[in-house]
């Protein structure tokens, strides 16, 4: 269903170059949904940008819905919806009215548009509300809004530009349900960004992990967090993290030692297996744990060990051991 080859995109910002897309390769077939997971400024929306022809590539090839970008931008746009990050609704105009003004726009009669209106409505829970004014709608009433607006014309192939920025949790688990809904129920394509973890691990068959323009992985969930290796230990300690960080080292198996303040972190093959062990060292050695937690590696996990970076806030990395002894 997607193409891209090598696809880039420069700007030139005061006499200086950037590269906000750095000649990127990916596939996506029919009926996958496939998230495109970044930080801020990682390059998602230039992407999505130029697979909708909004932007023009400055190099690389792409094909999208079976009509190449370059040379057939018609045929893209007749074949995709795209639902923008800040939306397109006119504050002033009505949710029924907002809806069947688009899909008049993408050429449907006017009794085909008020049937595809009244659809989108129960199928997005925005029935009831046909009446009322865009701007009176709540955060998430009007990011379901702006999917109806993006489906109207029944495309195949769905981009969506971070859906639930902006949305409360219990609003956002309500915009997954539907997009996995209306997926299941019609075999859309679906491509987002996003840049939350938890929203890519829920909706996601596969990921794009991107970082600085450049894809730096990708899988299923599953697969990715299986490339970090091992379970994560945290412990905290009374006193003397720098020994307790000496004694975990020497447990078999055990890798990125970190200390911040009172906490010891480490991973291990086996977590469970491994606690047992390092509690019984502590002991020996007369250091009092306050608390500790084992888990299984997470999306964060995998971010942070293929970028030494935290994926929200571009946290630098806990300084590993070494480093710690070394300063
Ligand atoms: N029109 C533009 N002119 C100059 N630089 C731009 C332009 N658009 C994007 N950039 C730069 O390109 C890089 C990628 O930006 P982009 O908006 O694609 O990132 P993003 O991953 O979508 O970020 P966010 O999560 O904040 O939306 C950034 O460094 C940004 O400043």
């Amino acid at each position: 269903m997607i193409t891209v080859r090598g696809l880039a995109r420069q700007f030139a910002v005061r006499g200086r170059t950037v590269d906000a897309v750095k000649g990127i390769d990916f596939d996506v077939a029919a009926g996958e949904l496939v998230g495109f997971l970044g930080p801020n400024g990682a390059g998602k929306t230039t992407t999505l940008r130029m697979l909708t022809t909004l932007l023009r590539p400055t190099g690389g090839t792409a094909t999208v819905g079976g009509c190449d970008l370059l040379t057939d931008p018609q045929g893209v746009r007749r074949r995709i919806g795209y639902v923008a990050q800040g939306g397109s609704t006119w504050p002033e105009s009505r949710v029924a009215e907002e809806i069947e003004l688009q899909a008049r726009l993408y050429g449907l009669s006017r009794s085909e548009a008020r049937r595809r209106g009244a659809l989108l409505a129960e199928q997005l829970d925005l029935a009831g509300l046909d009446q009322r004014p865009a701007k009176t709608l709540s955060g998430g009433q009007r990011r379901r809004l702006d999917i109806a607006l993006g489906l109207v014309h029944e495309p195949a192939l769905v981009f969506l530009d971070e859906p639930t920025t902006g949305l409360d949790p219990q609003s956002r688990a309500n915009l997954w349900d539907h997009v996995r809904r209306m997926r299941a129920e019609q075999g859309m394509t679906v491509f987002l960004t996003t840049h939350y973890l938890d929203e890519a691990d829920a909706l996601c068959d596969r990921i794009l992990v991107t970082d600085h323009g450049t894809i730096v992985a990708q899988g299923t969930p599953d697969e990715l967090k299986a490339r970090v290796a091992g379970d994560a230990i945290t412990i905290q300690v009374a006193d003397r993290p720098t020994e307790a960080a000496e004694l975990a080292q020497q447990l078999p198996g055990a890798h990125e030692v970190t200390i911040t303040d009172d906490t010891v972190r480490l991973r291990v093959p086996h977590g469970d297996a491994a606690l047992p062990e390092l509690l019984r060292v502590l002991d020996r050695q007369d250091i009092t744990m306050t608390s500790v937690k084992v888990s299984r590696p997470t999306l964060d996990d995998v971010f942070l060990s293929l970028t030494g970076r935290c994926l929200r806030d571009d946290d630098a990395a806990p300084p590993a051991l070494e480093a710690t002894h070394a300063a």
